[in-house]
């Protein structure tokens, strides 16, 4: 493998990853060596080799074997002039710089936002396994509803900088309910804002996992220097210091420290202080002296805007793809367990749509996200659909189900039809079946006419809304 092989390689991953990962991640890479299979390249810091190593690892590999097939392996080391010590004994070190820019000054960082991501090293001489910021998770793309407006105006407030008017900010809520998303979003809005502070996002296993690290490497001092000249500290999922004691100690003095010179602190948890079991009185008293806010479970409403939102991202990515009406509706109100489980479902739906070329029907999601529906299913049944449809419309159960086909039956029917379609898991022949025994032509042609009507009619649109909540329940 030659370095004119190198350059062409790198043009192709330009490619392939887009000029913002490849300014960042590989243009910093120097080929140094390919011996015995093994191609080495020499980075500046540990946390650029340990973040490309994972990220572009396998894709370096796969594109070097098209020169070069006898390459087994990449690795990196980080370059013998630039500082390969240990990140603790100089924090700057552990700057993952997401501008790419090699780090070498001794200093703490300035300018920068420093996170981790609290995975186990890889590698050696890799100390510590840092990622940046998701790119992803800005405020832009934060979708704000009832459930989550407190939160994100407290987030906004923080990040928007200037004197600290609440200490810390402390946001809890329950699984990928947008926690990390809104201290991300806070990094990026003050790096934006403020670029000459310095923040530092980490998880609360990597404050621990740094701090055991100092301890064994006795750097307690540049340890505590750290985390102590820090302009903004936020430490994601508090509740993973429970129950240990000297690393909760050492966050209560860092705490202490940073509040004393007025620093902002943002910290997250899966529950309210005061609730995190084995977790120190005196920490959970801290932990409650600024603003305390909740993400609720989200609603019907703010799972169809961020549905809304995700798929015109994918209508840009997917331009040829179509989406039936009532698609994201569906969904919104099929999967209501937590963002992370919508998102993944509309990721799904629009990969397999794309590969069998295929517009997004409703059929074609049930198909598609058969798991996921039915792990989120509600107990909602066909009967108690077409009791509840009966009752709002003021007929009889045996009408509906009965083969009379006046319109004072039919519509109620079909209302009836298309809420078995969206609210169970039934097939179309299961459904026509039980009501008394149609064919799934006519089921479908009813669900069809309602998806229409509720465009049109007002009145429809409003019934189907009121027998949807009282069914949820
Ligand atoms: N209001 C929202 N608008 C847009 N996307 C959201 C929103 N809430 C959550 N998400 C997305 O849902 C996913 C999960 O969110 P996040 O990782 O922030 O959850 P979390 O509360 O930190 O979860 P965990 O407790 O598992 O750490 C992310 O991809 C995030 O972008």
């Amino acid at each position: 493998m030659t370095q004119e092989q190198w350059g062409q390689l790198k043009q192709d991953l330009l490619k392939s990853i887009g000029k913002n990962n490849y300014t960042n991640w590989i243009e910093p890479l120097e080929l140094a060596d390919v011996n015995e299979g093994v191609a080495t390249f020499s980075v500046p810091t540990s946390f650029l080799g340990n973040y490309v190593s994972q990220n572009f690892g396998d894709l370096i590999l796969y594109k070097m074997n098209t020169f070069a097939p006898e390459i087994r392996r990449v690795q990196f080391r980080v370059a013998a002039n630039s500082a390969a010590r240990p990140v603790m004994a100089s924090p700057a070190g552990a700057r993952p710089d997401p501008d790419g820019a090699a780090d070498g000054s001794a200093s703490v960082a300035r300018s920068g936002v420093t996170t981790d991501a609290g995975q186990p090293q890889s590698a050696s001489d890799i100390r510590l396994n840092t990622a940046p910021l998701d790119e992803r998770f800005t405020f832009d793309s934060f979708v704000v509803g009832k459930p989550n407006e407190l939160a994100h105006a407290a987030a906004r407030r923080v990040a928007e900088g200037g004197p600290v008017t609440f200490n810390p900010l402390f946001l809890y809520g329950g699984v990928g309910l947008g926690k990390t998303h809104l201290m991300h979003a806070i990094a990026w809005e003050l790096k934006q804002r403020s670029p000459e502070l310095t923040v530092l996002y980490l998880s609360a296993e990597q404050f621990m996992y740094r701090f055991v690290q100092a301890l064994r490497d006795r750097k307690m001092m540049d340890f505590k220097e750290l985390f102590r000249s820090v302009d903004v500290l936020m430490v994601d999922d508090v509740q993973f210091i429970a129950g240990k004691e000297s690393t909760q100690e050492e966050f209560f003095h860092t705490f202490n420290a940073l509040v004393d010179q007025n620093k902002q602190i943002v910290i997250s948890g899966d529950r309210a202080p005061g609730e995190i079991a084995n977790l120190e009185d005196r920490i959970k008293s801290r932990l409650q002296c600024g603003l305390v806010v909740d993400l609720h479970p989200t609603d019907y409403e703010l799972r169809l805007g961020i549905l809304q939102s995700k798929s015109e991202h994918y209508a840009r990515q997917y331009p040829d793809l179509k989406l039936s009406n009532g698609v994201l509706e569906f969904l919104a109100h099929r999967i209501s367990t937590n963002v992370r489980v919508l998102e993944g479902a509309l990721t799904r739906l629009f990969a397999f749509a794309s590969l069998v070329g295929h517009e997004i029907t409703l059929e074609l999601t049930q198909d598609c996200l058969a798991d996921i529906l039915r792990a989120s299913e509600r107990k909602v049944s066909v009967e108690e659909i077409q009791r509840q449809v009966a009752d709002h419309y003021n007929i009889r159960l045996s009408e509906m189900i009965g083969p009379k086909r006046l319109r004072a039956f039919a519509r109620p029917r079909q209302v009836a039809m298309y809420l078995c379609k969206q609210m169970t898991s039934r097939s179309l022949p299961e459904i026509g079946r039980r009501f008394g025994g149609r064919d799934h032509t006519t089921v479908m042609h009813g669900v069809k006419r309602i998806e229409e009507l509720q465009m049109q009619d007002a009145q429809i649109a409003e019934d189907l809304e009121i027998l949807r909540r009282t069914l949820e329940g």
